[in-house]
């Protein structure tokens, strides 16, 4: 099964750009940036990614953003995130990039649209995993955080070819979403597709809010949705999809244990599960350890693989022809390995 897997062409749709630094980039980070507090010997590394809940979890990871401070650094990150994807088969990722966390740090903001593009499109010709951005809010920053976001997300000038989508993240509790809703409503306009994470922390009022104020087409987390059988119906009926990230619910404490986890409730409801890797390197997994956790929790043969991989497919903010040849892969690879 773990080989089946390692193999499968995926398409990853919940992954942070700096939840993806690994130790390797975490390392080469570190060492332009001595005064750094991360710790880069990897064993030190997997206890500083303990996390005692979601507010130590957020502290961590922002002093992971610190380590970000040029755009090489932003270009180096980018690049070697798309070739820890594409050893997976991931095909297509959309990468949640919080630009104001950088601009606000001092980053140029131009350069860092450029970083981020450049990146992307060595990667596509080296690895040949396509990426896209999804531009999202850091909530708990405040509404400058918000403005902040939507004006480099639709400003003609500043726009990145490979944007798709517009986010919000960060902690919940404290941080109503409907505050979001005319900065979502700006980035609908300009084209974008509304992704917001809801419902991780707190309770399914948070993905009524999403769906309802923010317009989410797909929803981040969504795990406490399973309280609530109006919204799971709502959610099959529509065709928004969760984007689940089980070990990530693990690791901040938004689920107790993997057997509590609501993803079965999810599928026995219709709706349409993504399974994704949230901030792998620092949840101590990656999207293949994701799929083979999933296949254990909805006890999944090779084929329920399979539609699982074509679920993020269909979910994707991808073209219909980029969308067809990617679940042909899919079938493709599982026929020649199932074939007797
Ligand atoms: N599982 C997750 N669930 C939710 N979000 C997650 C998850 N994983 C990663 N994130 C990322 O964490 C960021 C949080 C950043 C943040 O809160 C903050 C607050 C105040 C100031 C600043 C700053 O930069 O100055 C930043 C989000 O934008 C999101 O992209
Ligand atoms: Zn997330």
């Amino acid at each position: 099964m773990h080989a089946f897997i390692a193999g499968l062409p995926k398409a990853e749709l919940h992954v942070h750009h700096v939840g993806s630094a690994s130790p390797r980039i975490v390392s080469e980070l570190a060492a332009r940036h001595p005064d750094s507090k991360v710790p880069t010997d990897p064993e030190a590394l997997a206890d500083y990614f303990t996390f005692t809940d979601f507010a130590h979890f957020i502290q961590v990871y922002l002093s992971v953003v610190d380590l970000i401070r040029t755009p090489e650094d932003v270009r180096l990150l980018t690049f070697e995130v798309a070739r820890d994807l594409a050893r997976q088969q991931v095909r297509y990722a959309e990468l949640t990039i919080t630009p104001y966390s950088s601009t606000r740090r001092g980053i140029d903001e131009r350069a860092f649209m450029e970083a981020i593009e450049d990146a992307r499109k060595a990667a596509e010709a080296e690895f040949g995993t396509v990426l896209r951005w999804c531009f999202d809010i850091p909530g708990e920053a405040g509404l400058v955080s918000a403005e902040e976001t939507v004006r480099l997300a639709t400003d003609d000038r500043l726009r990145p070819e490979g944007l798709v989508s517009f986010g919000l993240g960060g902690p919940e509790v404290g941080v109503p979403r409907p505050q979001f809703k005319p900065y979502f409503d700006q980035a609908i306009a300009a084209g974008l597709h509304s992704v917001p994470h809801a419902g991780e922390t707190t309770g399914p009022e948070t993905v009524w809010d999403a769906i309802n104020e923010l317009r989410a087409e797909r929803i981040g987390h969504g795990t406490s949705s399973a309280q609530d059988p109006k919204l799971l119906a709502h959610l099959a009926e529509h065709r928004i999809a969760l984007e689940v990230c089980p070990t990530s619910n693990i690791a901040t404490r938004a689920v107790r244990t993997l057997d509590e986890h609501p993803i079965k409730e999810f599928v026995a409801a219709g709706v349409l599960v993504t399974v994704n890797s949230d901030d792998p390197p620092m949840f101590g997994t990656d999207l293949n350890t994701e799929y083979a956790v999933a296949a254990r929790l909805l006890d999944l043969d090779e084929r329920g693989l399979a539609v699982l991989a074509k679920n993020a497919v269909e979910a994707a903010f991808l073209d219909e022809p980029g969308k067809a040849r990617l679940a042909a892969e899919i079938d493709t690879y599982t026929s020649a390995w199932l074939a007797p």
